[in-house]
């Protein structure tokens, strides 16, 4: 399986290359070269799998070899041996609707699933094929604590993780700065998340850069993280329907920078069935748009109770257009280029129907995020963090959905004080954070301002 770029301007390449490299060199973002359609009996087959072995089945698929098997089984069975759960990813039933529920990693959100393991393979590929790794990346809170956690005191690799600064919740900053492993620099950018992956994508653009430092990318934008995803989809289709090919099912995902559900739509062209996914926004609700009309028109960025899909420019859009338009880098290309000179790119009628084929999409407000909330929760006791409260609203009263619980609701107690008058209790690894010491650097919206800091701090390590 080779990896090429959405924007055609790269040779192809393996996995291990792409999982280093991040970002394309052309700026576009790697993708397989195709997607490999499974069979009812594999599907059958694996329906009734272990999660960690479900996810050696499916990966093997997209690292063809270039992790050899007993490596690539050691590395995920390490990586999900620190989930609190035995399944990793369960389905569980609150009083009839289906939660996947997807925190039950050392961080406590989703993005543990990908970043625990894609920890363990960087550590693995460096120390295999030699070299260093200084991973930038941006967080809008929940990425940031499972890629520091995910490699925190690993030799060879250190990490820049930027955050809006006053814009994640005070235990997803805490998260982060209590963590003070040499090789870990946080830092608290004066702007929104979208400043701060501009920023990234702007150090990861600088080619000599780039090479210079062995910059490594942790957020969606590299492809080990859909591939890690992919794995809860199967998972969850399995557990529901048992195996049976007809048992279609459909899944309800808070979006912000659509690679979670770009995740789940990779999976329903693999054919997995998967009758519709639900692109569950915020008031930002570009992509929701997107879906509704066809055009993709950027705005400003409002905070929101659910913070983390405090997002306009939605990474992994890029991924699914080359997809639509059925692997032509030059229309994603001139699509783009729209998208820069006028702020907003649009499709025709024939691929927004295609869109509509795989896609619905409901932005849900503030109120109805709090009102759901207070609903869940009286009715079973159940508490939905605020992002997975946009999901179940948008998707939750359809038959076949499955929500993704993307957080869990003590990350975000301030909202879930004002639903229902009381905290989520704290899990074991949110609880003593707020009394930790913390390190954190603040520093302007500005790349040549960042790329002074990683040079000085790399200069004195
Ligand atoms: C709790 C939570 N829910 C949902 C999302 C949105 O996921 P994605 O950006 O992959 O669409 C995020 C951030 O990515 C998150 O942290
Ligand atoms: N909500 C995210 C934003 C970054 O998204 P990513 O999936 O591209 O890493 C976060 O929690 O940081």
């Amino acid at each position: 399986m080779h990896y090429v770029s959405t924007r055609g301007g790269m040779a192809p390449i393996g996995f291990a290359e792409a999982v280093l490299m991040g970002l394309a060199t052309d700026g576009g973002l790697l993708v397989p070269e195709r997607i490999p359609r499974v069979s009812t009996e594999t599907l059958q087959r694996w329906s009734s799998l272990r999660f960690q072995d479900l996810a050696f089945e499916l990966m093997t698929l997209f690292v063809d070899g270039a992790v050899p098997a007993p490596d690539l089984r050691d590395l995920i069975e390490r990586s999900y041996a620190s989930f609190a759960h035995p399944e990793v990813t369960p389905v569980v039933d609150v009083a009839g609707l289906r939660i996947l529920e997807l925190f039950h990693g050392p961080t406590a959100a989703f993005k543990d699933v990908a970043l625990q393991f894609l920890g363990n393979l960087f550590a693995y590929l460096l120390e295999r094929d030699g070299g260093t790794l200084n991973i930038c990346g941006a967080t809008s809170g929940d990425t940031g604590s499972a890629a520091i956690y995910g490699v925190r005191g690993k030799p060879r690799i250190s990490i820049f993780m930027l955050h809006p600064k006053g814009r994640v919740s005070p235990i997803q900053e805490r998260q982060m700065t209590s963590v003070l492993d040499a090789n870990v620099h946080n830092i608290a950018v004066r702007g929104s998340f979208d400043d701060a992956q501009r920023l990234v994508k702007e150090l990861f653009n600088d080619l000599p850069f780039k090479s210079e430092f062995s910059l490594g990318a942790v957020n969606s934008i590299n492809w080990a993280r859909i591939l890690a995803q992919m794995v809860y989809y199967v998972y969850a289709w399995g557990q529901v329907s048992g195996g049976d090919p007809e048992h279609g099912v459909s899944f309800s995902v808070p979006t912000g920078n659509f690679g979670d559900v770009f995740a789940g739509y990779l999976v329903k062209q693999m054919g997995v069935p998967i009758n519709r996914l639900i692109i569950a926004t915020n008031r930002n609700d570009i992509l929701t748009r997107f879906v509704n009309t066809g055009v993709y028109a950027l705005g400003e960025v409002y905070q929101t109770l659910s913070p983390a899909m405090d997002i306009q420019i939605a990474s992994n859009f890029e991924r699914y257009l080359y997809f639509l338009f059925d692997g032509q880098p030059e229309r994603v290309r001139e699509r783009l280029d729209a998208l820069r000179r006028e702020r907003r790119l649009e499709v025709d009628a024939s691929d927004l129907a295609r869109v509509r084929h795989d896609f619905d999409a409901v932005a849900v407000s503030d109120p109805e995020t709090l009102a759901q909330i207070r609903q869940t929760e009286a009715v079973s006791g159940y508490i939905l963090c605020p992002h997975t409260a946009v999901g179940v609203a948008a998707g939750g009263a359809r038959e076949d959905v499955i929500c993704l619980a993307t957080a869990h609701p003590a990350k975000f107690n301030a909202a879930i004080w004002q639903a229902i008058g009381r905290d989520a209790p704290l899990p074991p690894p949110l609880q003593g954070l707020m009394d930790l010491p913390t390190r954190c650097l603040e520093l302007e919206a500005d790349a040549a301002t960042l790329k002074a800091h990683m040079r000085d701090t790399l200069a004195s390590v």
